[in-house]
Formats: C-alpha cells, structure tokens, sequence
C-alpha cells in the first residue's frame, strides 16, 4: 500500500498543506523544529487513531486555529481510499470515503503504518507498558476485532478497580459481586492474552532472523511472553487459561482489595527480550539494544505483510544518522523498492544509499514543504 497524497489544514505548525508523495521513497530535509515530524505524526495517526506524541487531540490543532483537518489518499489493492480525521477541541471524527465513522478506533486496518523513531528506544530499556503498547498496536492495526477486545478490557477493568477501592473503603456487600467481574474480566482477558503470544510466536522467528542479518549471525534474539498469571503454560487452550485466570484472581484477593486495583491479566504483562540467552533489557550493551529495536521493527514490517498481503508504509523518524553500516544496509536491503518510507533528516549526507530507487526530496522549513527538483 502507499500514500498517494496528504493534505494538513492547520494541524501543528502546517496552515494549509498539500503534498504528493513518492510512492517508494521520500526524503524530508530541515532543520529542528521546522515540522518533519509534525508531517510524519499526521501520517501515524491515522494509522493509529492516535498520536504517538500526545493523547490531547487539542495540541495537534494550529495554536491560531480552533479545528484542524487531515485527509490522506491511500492507494491499497483493492482500490483508492480517502481518510480524513477532523480535530477539534474535545472531539475527534473520523471519516472513510466521506462516509463518517461511529467511532474513532474504527480507523484501525486501513492505513498500515510501522514508525520507527529514536524514542523507540524505550522499547527495550523501559517499563512492559512500552512493550504492550508495542504489540497491542502492531496487533490492533492487522486485527479491528483485537482492537475491540482492549476497549472492552479497559472498560471492565476500570469497572472492576472502582468495585475493589469501594469494597476498600468499607462496602463490604459489594464483595458478593466480585465473581462476576472475575468472569467478564477473565474471558476477554483470555482472549488477549492468546492473541498476544500467537503474534509473539510469529514475530519472535521474523525479529530474529532480522537480527542475525544485521549482526551478520552473532546475535540471536528470543521474545517471550511473559504473563502476570502463576502457573501458567503456553501450552494451554482458552478455557483452561480461562479457568487459570479466574482462579488467579481469586487467590490475589485479599490483595487486590487492599490495593484497590487488579493485580494481575493482561494490562500486567511484559515481553522479555533476550540476546544471546542474556536479558537486553537488564544488561544489553545499547549497541544490542539498538539493534534489536531495529530488529523488531523490521519484524513487523514482515508481519503486518503476512497478515494483510501488503508492506504497510515505513516512516522512520530521524534514525538513518545514528544507525551504522551494518544496521544502514538492513535497513536499505528490506525498504529496496517495495515499501512505501517516508525519512526525515536534518540533512542528507547519509542518506545516499537509499537513492538506488526512485525518489522525491522535499525541504521542510517553518511548516511549509516544498518538493526539490531532485
Ligand atoms: N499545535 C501547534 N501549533 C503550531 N505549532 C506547533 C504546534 N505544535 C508544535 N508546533 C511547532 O512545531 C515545531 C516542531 O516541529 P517538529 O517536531 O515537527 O520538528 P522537527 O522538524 O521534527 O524537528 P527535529 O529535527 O528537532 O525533530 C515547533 O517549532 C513547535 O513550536
């Protein structure tokens, strides 16, 4: 798939903005704070339904301006779509072909997107809710049935936390209606729980691969779901999990009344990386833990092409200059004419190898964009 043409209209620091794009490669060329990734942030979000920035629609409308609009032609194999997304202050819509969406999250599974950006980083160093964010995206964009999943498990968990601090605080009838939430909780839980690890299973052989390519065979990469519930087997089926969960519940409750919140499922759980055997997260040289980052996210280019039949569009956000040789050329050897990438730099020194294809360039300089004659 790939974008034929986006259009910003007071989004960030772009007043009015129209520009074709190149459906292989894109360079954007400017100096800091001039809007390249303001540019690739429009993109992200409609991928995503949300920014990758900010959760606060309202910082993404022009500071002059009180609505903002971004509508995106994306060319996918079964034809042309429209998307558009209209900001305003506490409200979001969303449209597909002009036709508007009931809810903002059914954007999800039309444009396919992988950023790749220096924050991703904290991917590997920082706490499982990077993680989960990681895969419930790469997920939530392939599968709209996933993506439901999560809603439906935020909004029982949050039901089932103001149970557990009303009990807290004295409303001991409420007890008698734990089992219940236990239940509800427990069988969505499941749900995404298996879905988490089968796409581990898939990505784990794709991410390592990867990273033997990039390390030219030193470093082998596992992914292990590693999940909040005792005893629990990658082996078992949805109704035993099911049942492991319920009972898990169970034996944390005295805890979890103390607390006020639920102590263990899904919204708990973490990815361990290894390399070589050894933790990357805990004693990876930032070297390996670059490369890993790299690693996945080549992994989910790959995924999201098995699960769709198409690469999705790669925006890769001011890495090209800290990546070496090695990761350079992985990098170059998988975009090679067959993914749509959108780059941004401050300039284009090291940029020279990607030209092989073809290519536009545009200067990017105090949110406007102009296209260079190449
Ligand atoms: N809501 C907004 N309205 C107007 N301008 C904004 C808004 N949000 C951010 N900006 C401006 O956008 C600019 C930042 O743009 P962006 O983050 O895209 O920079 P960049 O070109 O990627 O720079 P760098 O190379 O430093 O990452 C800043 O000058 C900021 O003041």
């Amino acid at each position: 798939m790939y974008l034929e043409r986006v259009l910003c209209r007071n989004f960030r620091n772009f007043k009015e903005l129209m520009l074709d794009l190149n459906p292989n490669l894109n360079i954007f060329l400017g100096a800091n704070g001039q809007g390249k990734t303001n540019f690739l942030e429009s993109i992200y979000l409609m991928a995503t339904a949300n920014s990758h920035r900010s959760s606060i629609s309202s910082e993404m409308i022009n500071w002059q301006q009180n609505k903002s609009l971004v509508q995106l032609l994306l060319r996918r194999r079964e034809g042309k779509i429209k998307l558009a997304m209209r900001l305003e202050k506490n409200n979001k819509q969303v449209e597909i072909n002009d036709n508007p969406l009931d809810k903002v999250k059914e954007l999800f599974g039309y444009l396919n997107a992988v950023l790749f950006s220096p924050e991703d980083l904290k991917l590997i160093k920082e706490g499982p809710s990077h993680r989960r964010e990681f895969i419930d995206l790469e997920i939530s964009q392939v599968s709209p049935y996933y993506n439901h999943l999560l809603s439906k498990y935020d909004h029982l968990l949050s039901q089932r936390n103001k149970l557990l601090k009303s009990i807290r605080e004295g409303k001991s009838k409420n007890r008698e209606m734990l089992p219940v939430w236990d239940e509800q909780l427990a069988t969505i839980g499941t749900k995404i729980i298996l879905k988490r690890i089968e796409v581990i299973n898939k990505l784990k052989i794709l991410a390592r691969l990867s990273q033997r390519k990039i390390t030219e065979g030193r470093e082998n990469l596992e992914l292990e779901y590693d999940t909040s519930l005792n005893h629990f087997s990658p082996k078992m089926g949805e109704a035993e999990l099911r049942n492991l969960f319920i009972d898990s519940l169970i034996s944390k409750r005295d805890q979890e009344i103390s607390r006020g919140y639920t102590v263990i499922g899904p919204h708990r759980d973490d990815i361990i990386l290894r390399v070589n055997e050894m933790n990357l997260r805990k004693y990876g040289s930032q070297g390996q833990q670059r490369t890993a980052a790299l690693a996945l996210k080549l992994a989910e280019l790959e995924f999201m092409k098995s699960e769709t039949g198409e690469y999705p569009v790669l925006l890769l956000d001011d890495v090209f200059s800290e990546l070496d040789g090695l990761r350079r050329k992985a990098l170059i050897n998988i975009i090679a004419d067959k993914i749509q990438t959108i780059i941004t730099a401050t300039d284009g020194e090291n940029l020279s190898g990607l030209k092989n294809n073809s290519y536009n360039v545009y200067q990017v300089k105090k949110g406007r964009i102009k296209k260079r004659v190449n």
